[in-house]
């Protein structure tokens, strides 16, 4: 069964989990498969892992490649959201660290965030351009209907979470100045990472809802009491923090996999008024390139 969100009928969904910086793998798939998935905008980050949990289709993509090859300006993010697309992936949990820029929100925590602040700029952002123009809306970046279930399952599995809060998306690969970060904490945003934009505005225009746990690793380089962030830090962290994730997908999958009708918040029906192109002045080439993502909407005219 597919995505309907036209006609409002129910659908099974298909849970893609992006997996970031410390997790490469999913654990607890059954029939699982690595498959290379090819796309029109070039090689996802790696394979893609095929499988069910409990029953539900799941797809996981190792953001930065097993073994962590890709840094986040080189990831393609385009090639990433195509191929989960195609894939037939309905809702896709971003799985990332990050900084803090609070003292609420210490290592360990997580974030179920709600907003971003994107400052990255060495990277492709839509998958339309000349030739085929759309401007879909970003007021509410993340899926609200997501993000239900895993703050409910954070909570009902004792971890500490946080809901709500905004994601600064610096460039790096280095990590902030001092006056960076303390700018951030001026603008009121909870953490900061490298990775989610412009993954969440291409899933929006791919009309595949996206939500973000945000797991804390460090207090960026801020905090008076305490060490500026390093790699090792991260790791560290992260490798306390990947068994809290992989309980936390464990847990939200079944209540992700449920049967269910549209979107209440509209992500997978972004597109229906966005394209703002004649007919007569699309571009076949782009079109073409298009199919995955943008198919329902570009195969009426
Ligand atoms: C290894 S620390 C910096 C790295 O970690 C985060 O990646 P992800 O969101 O994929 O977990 C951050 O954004 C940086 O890419
Ligand atoms: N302090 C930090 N800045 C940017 N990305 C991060 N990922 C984890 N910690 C981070």
């Amino acid at each position: 069964m597919s995505t309907n969100a036209a006609t409002g009928a129910q659908i099974e969904p298909v849970i893609g989990l992006i997996g970031g910086s410390g997790l490469y793998d999913i654990e607890g798939l059954e029939d699982k498969e690595w498959r290379t998935v090819e796309t029109p905008w070039g090689k996802p980050s790696d394979q893609l892992l095929f499988g069910r949990l409990d029953g539900v289709r799941c797809v996981f993509l190792p953001r930065h490649g097993r073994g962590h090859p890709l840094p986040p300006s080189r990831l393609n993010y385009r090639a990433n959201i195509d191929a989960l697309k195609r894939s037939g992936v309905t809702d896709i949990v971003s799985l990332s660290a990050v900084g803090s820029l609070k003292e609420e929100l210490p290592p360990g925590h997580f974030v179920v965030i709600d907003q971003f602040i994107d400052r990255s700029f060495a990277r492709e952002k839509s998958f339309f351009d000349t030739g085929c123009v759309a401007h879909v809306g970003m007021a509410d970046p993340l899926c609200p209907r997501i993000g239900d279930v895993l703050e409910g399952q954070c909570r009902e599995l004792g971890l500490d979470v946080t809901r709500g809060g905004t994601y600064l998306v610096m460039e790096g690969p280095q990590f902030s100045t001092r006056a960076e970060s303390n700018l951030y904490r001026s603008w009121g945003c909870s953490v900061v990472g490298m990775t989610n934009m412009p993954e969440a505005k291409l899933a929006r225009e791919a009309e595949i809802c996206y939500a973000t746990v945000a797991m804390v690793t460090d207090y960026d380089c801020w905090h008076d009491d305490h060490d500026s962030v390093t790699v090792d830090a991260v790791v560290k962290v992260m490798q306390q923090n990947a068994s809290r994730a992989r309980a936390l997908v464990r847990s939200v999958i079944p209540k992700l996999g449920a049967k269910r009708g549209p979107c209440y918040a509209g992500c997978d029906r972004a597109l229906e008024h966005a394209i703002i192109t004649a007919p007569e002045k699309r571009d076949p080439a782009l079109l073409k390139k298009l199919e995955a993502v943008a198919g329902r909407v570009l195969s009426r005219g």
